[in-house]
């Protein structure tokens, strides 16, 4: 089985617009929902494979790696091996349909820092 590792970071300062490109708002779609549907839409065209889809969703804040799919996921080490980086004991959550990822996505949401102002 062959593995493939999409990453999508955001970057900036306090209210810079990471969370508006990567979600989007009602008049445009963010790059989240946009990736998610390009991601279904070529697994529904391609007909002679099999794929399995896992979604991971963190945050680094304050340079501290927290899982927000996993309340109990805080602090964790980013490591190295020979099939490249990874985050150790990061929730990685298999998904069947674009809803699923961002209901996921949105859970997910609820479990970020609170920056303080
Ligand atoms: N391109 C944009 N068009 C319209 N509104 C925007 C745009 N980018 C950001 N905003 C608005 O600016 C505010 C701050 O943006 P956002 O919450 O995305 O910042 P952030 O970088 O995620 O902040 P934080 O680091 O505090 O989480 C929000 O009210 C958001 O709706």
């Amino acid at each position: 089985m062959q593995g493939i590792n999409g990453t999508i970071f955001a970057y900036g300062v306090t209210s810079s617009g990471k969370t508006h490109t990567m979600h989007g708002d009602q008049r445009s779609p963010g790059i989240i929902p946009l990736a998610v549907k390009d991601a279904f839409g070529i697994i529904q065209e391609t007909l002679n494979r099999e794929f399995l889809l896992r979604v991971s969703y963190l945050e680094i804040y304050n340079e501290v790696v927290n899982d927000l799919l996993n309340p109990a996921g805080k602090n964790l080490r980013i490591r190295e091996d020979l099939q490249g980086t990874f985050v150790e004991g990061i929730k990685e959550e298999v998904v069947l349909s674009p809803t699923h990822v961002l209901s996921l996505i949105a859970a997910g949401e609820d479990s970020r820092e609170q920056p303080l102002l």
